[in-house]
């Protein structure tokens, strides 16, 4: 696409952006809750807009090549991504629910589950890809040091005699193989001979042998162009995959295109940072002296005209509350005196009545308490005021105002707009230059204050000390390790294996389809279960998304901790790598398995508790996972685990997470199988969002199988019913497909599937062999999952909801 095009692309999304930004502001109204309904219905639309938008700044972001809009596209993607995490966070409280079912929200938009996708913006990677190299380097090092790594890759010993049997016997039956198909070669060979002795050759007339060959060869010919049509057609109306020698050409070309696009980015942006530096200087040394002089200027006539009109010198503001820029904010001499004055009253009062608050607050919330149940049936829904909104707007403002409808002719060769730079650096030269300017004059007006009014000049407080309070609220952490650097800290957390070597997986590779009747099942009544489509979502929301970027963390809704809830073999490790490799995040294993036997005692375990968050968070983005987390909240510790202690951690666990604020982008992933054994209110308290993973269902299955065999380098022809296999792998996970793939798909039956195509029988012997996952541990785990707290609400929902229709149905009853 040329640059063109793309500031066409970019056009047209500020047109769809001004329409979404326009639907903003009635969102924040209360609903009643009998209009959840539509409510829900309006987040979701905003919601789908919100992501097309996110994928086309994504697009665009990684492909223009104008520094200053690219500049200013980072700021847009980051806000957009931010606003789909808050409108995820409304349509969570107004589901009760982490899954929601859009499909007629798809339906109605006239888009495809493919718009549902969550972009993982390109620049997460690629902006970090020296770092993430380096980081990589130093783990291999670090790896390498150790020495070799023991069982992983070590083989079973054998015996020289046994191995010498071992290959023997497998040459003799080559061997024997061999002879055995060169002797029924020969025996052919005779019964043919024989045959003919007996029967004696046929003669035909030359057309009569003539008319057979061209009988047998018209005859192939017709049925090979006829399946050829066939193919054709089918691959037309969409029925067979279409050939991808095609698209392979056309995709690599693509990329190609895409490659060269970034390195012109990488040339025009050194362009423009040598440009900023210029372009600064030459404006200090140029502008900078007649701005200093001005502006002293005109604060000297400030505090003339002060003086003139209240008898004083004024007090200078403060450099917390902007300094001399307060001055120039339109205002008379008085106005802002006035207003400072009335700001330190302010603060004065504040504390006086927080005290009073305090003790009133406590006499409400007992009061809200009681209140809290009747007001529920009343509750009323509206959105939270977000905070990516104001970034953008001002995005878009700056978007109508600078780079509207600038075509190719303007920036021809991509280069950065001078003029726009040089207004840009200006603004940054005035505020260094007021703050000089401030100290100056602080001084003249200290030294007027002592010459003329014959008084102190009192420094204006600074309202600060509310915000500090605030935060000092907040524990510090204590350092356990002030003395040791970060390389030492880490090499320790790789010698002990607490930091991991993550594989290589990302997000596209969990398979999985979208639940296609999840409103009509929403319709009967019925809870829909979610499908690997909505969990692949959800990780990307809350774990890609927000360790990603340090400026969508640091204003999206805090979420630091996850728990990925489902029967073995449903992918959780898989997500959890998924998630480093998307983010390029560090892998930490405080698993109670890889817990055992090292930092013994409670102060172990606080260091090594200490040691993973401080490195996760210097080193940050940081994946810190925890395997069978249910092991960490046990009700009983079991006898054979006892020695284990897995309770251990939890205390320190908790604490730690506490700590972690916006900005420290350190996720917590826990996984488990067995959560009915975990005490609920612990567990829930630690991780903060629980996504439950239940089986696949058919549509997800249908893809799984198709896409693993796939994978395997095994084309899927029509001899192979998929959808055959789908429906007897009910009951069955992910890894179970897989496994029976592994088991069909040798070495050696990928080389004869040219002759032998592949059946779905051949699947079946190895899928019985397997445990599919019993309705019983299904159900149990999703009991326990509706006793969880938003699972909890959710089912008094639905209660409630059914007790009003059915009052409704009575007195529908009654009037007739
Ligand atoms: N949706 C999926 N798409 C592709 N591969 C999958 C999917 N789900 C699972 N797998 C594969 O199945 C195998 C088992 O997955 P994984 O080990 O992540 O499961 P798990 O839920 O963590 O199991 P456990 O609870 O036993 O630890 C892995 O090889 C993984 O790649």
């Amino acid at each position: 696409m040329s640059e063109q095009a793309y500031q066409r692309l970019w056009d047209s999304s500020h047109v769809t952006l001004q329409e979404l930004l326009d639907q903003e502001l009635p969102l924040l109204e209360p609903v009643p809750d009998r209009e959840r309904q539509s409510f829900h219905y309006r987040l979701s639309s905003l919601y789908l807009y919100y992501l097309g938008l996110l994928r086309r700044f994504d697009t665009l972001y990684d492909q223009m090549v104008h520094p200053q809009k690219r500049r200013l596209l980072r700021r847009l993607l980051d806000g957009v991504a931010g606003r789909v995490l808050e409108l995820k966070d409304d349509l969570v409280r107004t589901d009760l629910s982490e899954y929601h079912c859009l499909d007629h929200v798809l339906q109605d938009l006239k888009l495809t589950p493919a718009d549902l996708e969550v972009p993982i913006p390109k620049y997460f990677l690629l902006e970090q890809s020296t770092i993430l190299k380096e980081r990589g380097l130093m783990l291999a090092e670090i790896l390498s040091r150790m020495g070799p790594v023991t069982s992983e890759t070590s083989f079973p010993e054998m015996h020289r005699t046994t191995a010498i049997i071992l290959l023997q016997r497998a040459e003799r039956a080559r061997q024997g193989r061999l002879r055995a198909t060169f002797m029924r070669e020969i025996r052919k060979e005779e019964e043919r001979d024989r045959k003919i002795r007996e029967e004696g050759w046929h003669r035909f007339s030359q057309d009569q042998a003539a008319i057979i060959i061209q009988k047998v060869w018209k005859g192939y010919l017709q049925r090979k162009r006829t399946q050829h049509d066939r193919w054709t057609e089918m691959e037309f109306i969409g029925m067979l995959p279409s050939a991808h020698q095609v698209n392979l050409r056309v995709m690599y070309q693509a990329g190609l295109g895409e490659d060269i696009g970034r390195l012109r980015q990488i040339e025009k942006e050194e362009e423009f940072q040598v440009a900023m530096v210029k372009t600064h200087d030459v404006l200090r040394e140029t502008e900078g002296p007649d701005m200093k002089e001005k502006l002293k200027e005109q604060i000297r006539q400030w505090f003339i005209e002060c003086h003139a009109l209240t008898g004083r010198f004024p007090d200078y503001p403060d450099e917390s509350l902007g300094g001399s820029s307060l001055i120039f904010a339109d205002k008379t001499p008085e106005q802002v005196k006035m207003e400072l004055e009335v700001q330190a009253q302010e603060s004065k009062k504040k504390n006086q009545e927080k005290n009073k608050e305090k003790e009133n607050e406590k006499k409400e919330r007992k009061q809200k308490k009681e209140k809290g149940r009747k007001r529920e049936a009343d509750t009323m829904l509206k959105t939270w005021p977000s905070k990516f909104i104001p970034v953008i707007n001002a995005g878009h403002e700056e978007y109508i105002n600078m780079w509207k409808n600038q075509h190719e002719s303007i920036h021809p060769t991509q280069s950065f707009d001078p003029e726009a730079l040089r207004v840009e650096k200006r603004k940054e030269l005035e505020e260094e230059i007021r703050i000089q300017v401030d100290e100056l004059m602080r001084q003249e007006l200290k030294n007027l204050h002592l010459a003329v009014d014959r008084e102190e000049g009192k420094p204006l407080k600074p309202l600060k000390k509310k915000a500090g309070k605030k935060t000092g609220k907040k524990k510090k952490e204590k350092d356990l390790t002030p003395d040791r650097s970060v390389e030492s800290l880490l090499e320790e957390l790789v010698v002990f294996g607490f930091l991991r070597k993550s594989e290589t997986v990302t997000l596209k590779d969990y398979i999985g389809d979208f639940l296609y009747l999840g409103s009509t099942l929403n319709l009967a009544n019925k809870l829909p279960m979610p499908s690997l489509f909505d969990i692949r979502q959800n990780v990307a929301l809350y774990g890609v998304l927000r360790l990603g970027s340090p400026d969508i963390h640091a204003m999206a809704p805090l979420i630091r901790s996850i728990l990925l809830v489902g029967p073995s073999g449903m992918g959780k490790k898989m997500l959890v790598k998924a998630v480093c490799t998307e983010t390029g995040a560090n892998l930490f294993d405080l698993s109670p398995s890889n817990l055992q036997g090292k930092y013994p005692g409670k102060m172990g375990v606080q260091m090594i508790v200490h040691m993973v968050f401080k490195v996760a968070r210097l080193l940050q983005p940081s994946v810190i996972w925890i395997g069978n987390a249910e092991k960490n909240f046990y009700k009983r510790v079991p006898k054979e685990e006892k020695e284990m202690d897995p309770k251990r951690i939890k205390k320190d666990l908790t604490k730690a997470l506490r700590l972690l604020s916006p900005g420290d982008r350190v996720m917590l992933i826990g996984t488990t199988d067995q959560p009915q054994l975990a005490e609920m209110k612990g567990l829930c308290r630690t991780y903060e969002r629980i996504l439950f993973m239940p089986r696949p269902d058919y549509a997800s299955r249908f893809v799984l199988w198709r896409q693993m065999i796939e994978t395997q380098g095994v084309q899927v022809t029509q001899n192979l019913d998929i959808s055959a296999l789908a429906k007897v792998s009910d009951g069955y996970t992910p890894g179970h497909i897989l496994q029976a793939i592994h088991s069909v798909l040798t070495e050696r039956r990928v080389l004869q599937l040219s002759k032998q195509p592949l059946v779905a029988s051949e699947f079946l012997g190895h899928l019985a062999k397997l445990e599919p996952m019993y309705r019983e541990e299904e159900e149990s785990l999703k009991d326990w999952y509706f006793k969880t707290p938003l699972g909890k609400r959710k089912v008094k929902f639905i209660k409630d909801q059914d007790v009003e229709e059915a009052k409704l149905a009575k007195e529908r009853k009654k009037r007739k």
